[in-house]
């Protein structure tokens, strides 16, 4: 094995990142070491990347950007009986402490101490990382990396999608983005119909589609509140999954939501949104979901089977594969740009 490997670093406190050749590190106790097969962008990379608020409160440069990943064991650390070479594995992010309220309530997803992976230390941006062993998800040998490098946000799709009945269900996704698009995925896969999406980048409403929506919705030009009640026969969609992030998105979402329908959130607002909750949610009886990581580690499960069925269509989401790091800053800024679905690199150019 290389001494030396490439890895996408955030070296300092501003925008952007760099191509450096760093040490392939070692594993200490507690730890393996992974040979990286397939790693995925995630909005957090972006963040990260942008050098946004968030980031410049978090993340502690130098460090290695990168958590959505797929990999081979090639070293086991001291104490590690869970794991060995040759394991092929995925890696959930939330290192949760296993003590407080939370996880002894068995709560993982809401730990009060989570620390994040390729966050709050070196990711997976490289051709070799450092993983904890209590995070690695073991895959099956026939899973394609590309598939089980996203397990980790399809897992924040499919507890959106599946926080409650779904199937022969109407549905309004708002945002098509990465997320979107594998909420998307899996409320196909699930059984949802019609699946209405709205989203205002004409690129993504063209995915949205691929992907399997029944009905595409430019919420800049149409309304979408009155596109659903069209669909539905005036009846409101039963399911509302926000993934945009977008104030307005939601409030048109739960306008077009079904007395007694289910909501499930997970796009993070920019700020504080102002709502008419009393008739928006209080007199509808909406059942309201806050969405947040993935449960530990029954939503693993659930993404591995749905993988395995071979009923989730993820090929349209990942729109672009790059072989090596080089051109790493190509694919950044057409993500920022909105131009991409996932983007995923395959570090080892063989
Ligand atoms: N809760 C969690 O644990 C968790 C985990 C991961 C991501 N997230 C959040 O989920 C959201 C989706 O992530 P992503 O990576 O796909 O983000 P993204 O920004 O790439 O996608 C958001 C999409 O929403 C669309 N949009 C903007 N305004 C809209 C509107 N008014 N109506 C409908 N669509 C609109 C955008 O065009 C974009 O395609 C983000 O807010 C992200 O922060 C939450
Ligand atoms: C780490 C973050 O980006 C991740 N998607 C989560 O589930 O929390
Ligand atoms: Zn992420
Ligand atoms: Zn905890």
């Amino acid at each position: 094995m290389a001494e030396k490997m490439p890895a996408i670093m955030k070296t300092k406190p501003a925008y952007g990142a760099e191509l450096v050749e760093v040490d392939v590190p070692k594993p200490g106790p507690g730890e393996v070491l992974i040979k990286v097969l397939a790693t995925s962008i995630c909005g957090t990379d972006l963040h990260i990347y942008e050098w946004n608020e968030w980031a410049q409160s978090r993340i502690k440069p130098p460090q290695i950007m990168g958590h959505e990943v797929a990999g081979e064991v090639v070293e086991v650390g001291p104490g590690v009986d869970t794991l060995q070479e040759g394991d092929y594995i995925s890696v959930e992010t939330h290192i949760v402490c296993g003590k407080c309220y939370a996880c002894k309530h068995n709560r993982y997803h809401v730990c009060q101490n989570t620390k994040i992976f390729g966050v709050d230390m070196d990711g997976v941006f490289a051709e070799y990382a450092i993983v904890p062993a209590q995070n690695a998800w073991k895959n099956p040998k026939d899973m394609p990396p590309e598939y089980a490098s996203l397990q980790e946000p399809l897992g924040n799709a499919v507890d959106t999608v599946l926080a409650g009945p779904i199937a022969g269900r109407s549905t309004l996704i708002t945002g098509a983005g990465p997320l979107g698009l594998l909420g998307i995925a899996v409320a196909k896969a699930s059984g949802a119909y019609p699946v209405i999406v709205s989203e205002p980048s004409e690129f993504r409403r063209e995915l949205a589609k691929k992907v399997g929506a029944d009905y595409v919705i430019n919420p800049f030009e149409e309304d979408p509140v009155k596109a659903v009640m069209d669909i539905t026969d005036g009846a409101g969609v039963e399911v509302f999954l926000e993934f945009s992030g977008a104030p307005k998105a939601l409030e048109q979402g739960l306008k077009a939501t079904t007395p007694g329908g289910r909501v499930s959130l997970l796009g993070l607002f920019p700020r504080d949104v102002t709502l008419d909750f009393n008739n928006l949610m209080i007199f509808k009886a909406l059942e309201v979901h806050g969405i947040t990581g993935r449960h530990l580690w029954e939503t693993w499960y659930t993404v591995s089977s749905l993988i395995q069925s071979g009923k989730l269509n993820l090929d349209p989401v990942i729109t672009h594969k790059y072989k090596g790091f080089d051109k790493f800053e190509e694919a950044f800024e057409l993500m920022r740009a909105g131009k991409t679905g996932k983007v995923v690199f395959f570090p080892h150019k063989g």
